[in-house]
């Protein structure tokens, strides 16, 4: 449905994206990389609000610059931060958006309803935001996005400040919505989108570094994601050979999970890698340098 053609993004002399190749059709996409990795640049890009430097980006076949309306009535988005008013209620801001969308008044009504439902939002359709919480703020956004029962939805880090319960809620309804729709979610939680996502990309280095299944992805460490125990004054010399995933202390002994693409010692255990492990093994550089 979608296909992202030798893409290039720079801002001045900075280049922010070279030569994205993605195609995509109905189906949950994660794209999973660390902040700054180019995200909001290629979804800006797919929702026609930045132009690519090269390249284009095509829905069935036609260039979206080309189209303009044409497949913004077929989108949905939810930006990082999307603005609402807090004095309104759920109800009355997404009347107002539909009526910015041309949607007639008895038909927007009928529309509300059925999204505020899907959106487990009913009880509270006519209650002021001011006093959501996260989540339900979010919800609002989803629904925002919806109006036009859009067949390509795009997220932008659509669970940033919520809890773990409103995360759990959030993946329920995203699969429901990806029955008949493609949807593109950005996050830099793997957990967002490991269990839901159809396919995983990760953007490294300004490129497409995988976009696979989440099983393919983590074979690419198959046979070299090991756990160990060692005594904590280990710790410095063992770090200096293996790449640390995850450090637990435990009573002076240190559970180390890591990965090692040579020779593994006899002590060690073998373990199955999971899409964090890749996340934390391919970003290193990155997170140490956040810190
Ligand atoms: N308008 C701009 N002008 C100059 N540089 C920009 C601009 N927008 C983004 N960048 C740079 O391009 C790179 C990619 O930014 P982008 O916002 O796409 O990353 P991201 O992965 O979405 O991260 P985040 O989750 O923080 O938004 C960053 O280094 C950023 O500083």
């Amino acid at each position: 449905m979608i296909v992202v053609k030798n893409v290039s993004k720079y801002y001045g002399d900075y280049a922010a994206l070279t030569d994205i190749n993605l195609e995509f059709s109905n189906g949950i996409y994660g794209l999973l990389a660390p902040n700054g990795a180019g995200k909001t640049t290629l979804i800006k890009m797919m929702v026609t609000l930045i132009a690519p430097s090269q390249g284009e980006i095509l829905c069935d076949g036609k260039n979206i610059s080309d189209m303009g309306e044409a497949y913004r009535e077929r989108l949905g988005y939810l930006p990082q931060q999307f603005g609402f008013y807090k004095n309104y209620s759920p109800k009355q801001y997404l009347s107002y958006l539909a009526a910015l969308k041309g949607i007639g008044k008895k038909e927007a009504a009928r529309i509300i309803t059925e999204l505020l439902d899907k959106v487990a939002l009913s009880e509270v359709a006519g209650k002021k935001m001011k006093k959501f919480s996260g989540g339900m703020i979010q919800r609002v956004g989803i629904a925002q996005a919806l109006l036009n029962d859009p067949q390509i939805l795009i997220l932008d880090e659509p669970t940033a400040g919520l809890d773990p319960k409103e995360r759990a809620r959030f993946r329920h309804l995203l699969t429901e919505l990806a029955r008949n729709r493609l949807v593109i979610i950005s996050t830099h939680i793997v957990s967002d989108i490991e269990s839901i996502a159809n396919e995983i990309i990760m953007v490294k280095n300004r490129r497409i570094l995988y976009k696979d299944t989440v099983n393919s992805i983590c074979h690419s460490l198959d046979g070299h994601v090991y756990e160990a125990s060692i005594p904590y004054e280990q710790l410095e010399s063992f770090r200096s050979h293996v790449v640390v995933l995850s450090e637990k202390l435990d009573k002076g002994i240190m559970n180390i999970r890591f990965v090692h693409p040579g020779d593994a010692e006899s002590s060690w255990q073998p373990v199955k890698p999971h899409l964090e492990d890749v996340f934390l093994y391919e970003y290193r550089d990155e997170i140490e340098a956040k810190g």
